[in-house]
């Protein structure tokens, strides 16, 4: 027999909820949680399992590691709920705020939840989405070190659903999957290749989701088959990369065997020389005994400093991209991780548009920064014209509420857009059609 899924009758502000998963899920218990564990947010959205999935709610939780937290929760046609939770410190204890306000505020039966979709940052060799059973648990975790800010923050996540959602189906969907198509020679490192083999050691590429996204909307946008499609992606969030996608494949990305490779990030110093980490501290090489989760996974002293003590928060104080351009002007420490930044954004777009043979039909911003800082994608955009890219449009550039935006002066065959990025629709896209 199916239970409700409204515990009970809410006040007004939630019939916008109650009408839509009263309507669906009363005759199919089969709703699709999709959760985010990005390395500063989560991120959750709720889909009818139609064709394409339909949103029902969001919510995330960021700023998790500079606290406090912010949490925010709409039914879609409602109001927006925002707060700040001193109380959230770690990607556990924001899901288990998320259930609660679930259960408790939105009235929500989490027995309606037929299917939980978990980003995975790392999944080494898997190339597809995985049901999730012991196997897979203990893979996942085995990767925790090669991905020291997501793997982790992922498996309380699902921790928390074996615990509480004990009838529902869970599936991981990999960042890295979508990178399977990176040739050999781009994929691998100059290093000894019997130890590269048995120790896993190439280039992964992360932010897969997201590309897939991405290159959906973008192809939806231009009216083109995927695979007729070349472009690159900027994913620029607290994680920042860069994907040249060639035919609508991963052809090369920015970051590596781990998410630390590449552009740098809120925390992330990006590419550094190698050998800078034995310059940088006498420790590094030995374990990490600071009392942070680097302790349990392992993670040399160096490297928990390049993953958490570097890039915005290390330069500029701040781990908020949108106060670092605000500041800018008058605060030298600002300028300077701006700068740097753009200096290192146009390394990958410079060589990936030759990669491409200049052949390129968009160069496409998203992510949290892509999508909100028009000062940056201005920058980027004056300097990449000498590609025979049009010039953005101040207007344009000041954006729109649509998925995909092109802020260029001309719609030659180049283009210049802004896509919003999303990975749990993402990944309830491809639960459907598993
Ligand atoms: N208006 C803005 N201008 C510049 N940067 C912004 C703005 N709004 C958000 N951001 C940046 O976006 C980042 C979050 O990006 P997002 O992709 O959501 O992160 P995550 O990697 O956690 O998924 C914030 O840390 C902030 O630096
Ligand atoms: C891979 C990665 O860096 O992800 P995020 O930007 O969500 O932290
Ligand atoms: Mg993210």
């Amino acid at each position: 027999m199916l239970s409700p899924v409204l515990l009970t009758q809410r006040e007004a502000s939630k019939s916008s909820l109650d009408q839509r998963v009263r309507h669906t899920a009363m005759s199919k218990m089969d709703l699709i949680l999709a959760a985010n564990a990005g390395s500063s947010s989560l991120k959750i959205s709720f889909f009818q399992p139609t064709n394409p999935p339909t949103l029902i709610l969001t919510s995330s939780l960021s700023n998790i590691t500079a606290p406090p937290a912010k949490f925010s929760f709409q039914v879609v046609g409602s109001a927006p709920k925002n707060e700040e939770l001193a109380s959230v410190h770690d990607h556990a204890s924001a899901f288990a705020h998320f259930l609660e306000y679930l259960a408790k505020e939105a009235g929500v039966d989490p027995g309606a939840i037929a299917s939980v979709c978990h980003r995975v940052v790392h999944g080494g060799d898997y190339t597809e989405p995985v049901v999730i059973n012991d196997e897979a648990f203990k893979h996942i975790e085995k990767l925790s070190d090669l991905a020291p800010l997501h793997n982790g923050a992922a498996l309380a996540v699902i921790r928390t659903c074996l615990e509480q959602l004990p009838h529902a189906k869970f599936i991981a969907f990999f960042d890295t999957a979508f990178h399977r198509s990176i040739p050999l020679h781009i994929s691998s490192y100059a290093i000894d290749q019997k130890i590269a083999h048995q120790r896993g050691l190439k280039k992964y590429g992360f932010h897969g989701l997201s590309y897939s996204s991405i290159l959906h909307s973008v192809s939806e946008y231009l009216q083109k088959p995927q695979t007729s499609l070349n472009l690159i992606i900027l994913h620029l969030g607290s994680g920042a990369s860069a994907c040249a996608i060639q035919r609508g494949h991963s052809l090369d990305t920015s970051m590596g065997v781990t998410p630390l490779d590449g552009l740098p990030g809120a925390t992330r110093s990006g590419g550094v020389d190698p050998s800078l980490i034995f310059h940088y501290t006498n420790k590094a090489g030995r374990i990490s005994h600071n009392k942070d989760h680097a302790v349990h996974l392992h993670v040399t002293q160096a490297e928990q400093i390049l993953n958490s003590q570097s890039g915005w928060k290390a330069l500029a104080g701040t781990t908020d991209f949108g106060t670092i351009t605000a500041h800018r002007d008058e605060d030298p420490a600002a300028q300077l991780a701006f700068d740097l930044f753009a200096d290192r954004i146009l390394n990958f777009v410079g060589s990936y548009h030759l990669k491409l043979g200049g052949d390129v039909d968009a160069l496409v911003f998203s992510g949290g920064i892509g999508e909100h800082s028009g000062e940056l994608r201005a920058f980027i955009g004056e300097r990449v014209e000498c590609l025979g890219y049009p010039m953005v449009d101040a207007e344009r550039n000041k954006g729109t509420n649509e998925t995909v935006f092109d802020i260029g002066a001309s719609a030659d065959r180049k283009r210049v857009l802004v896509c919003r990025t999303d990975e749990q629709l993402e990944m309830a896209r491809q639960c459907i059609s598993l």
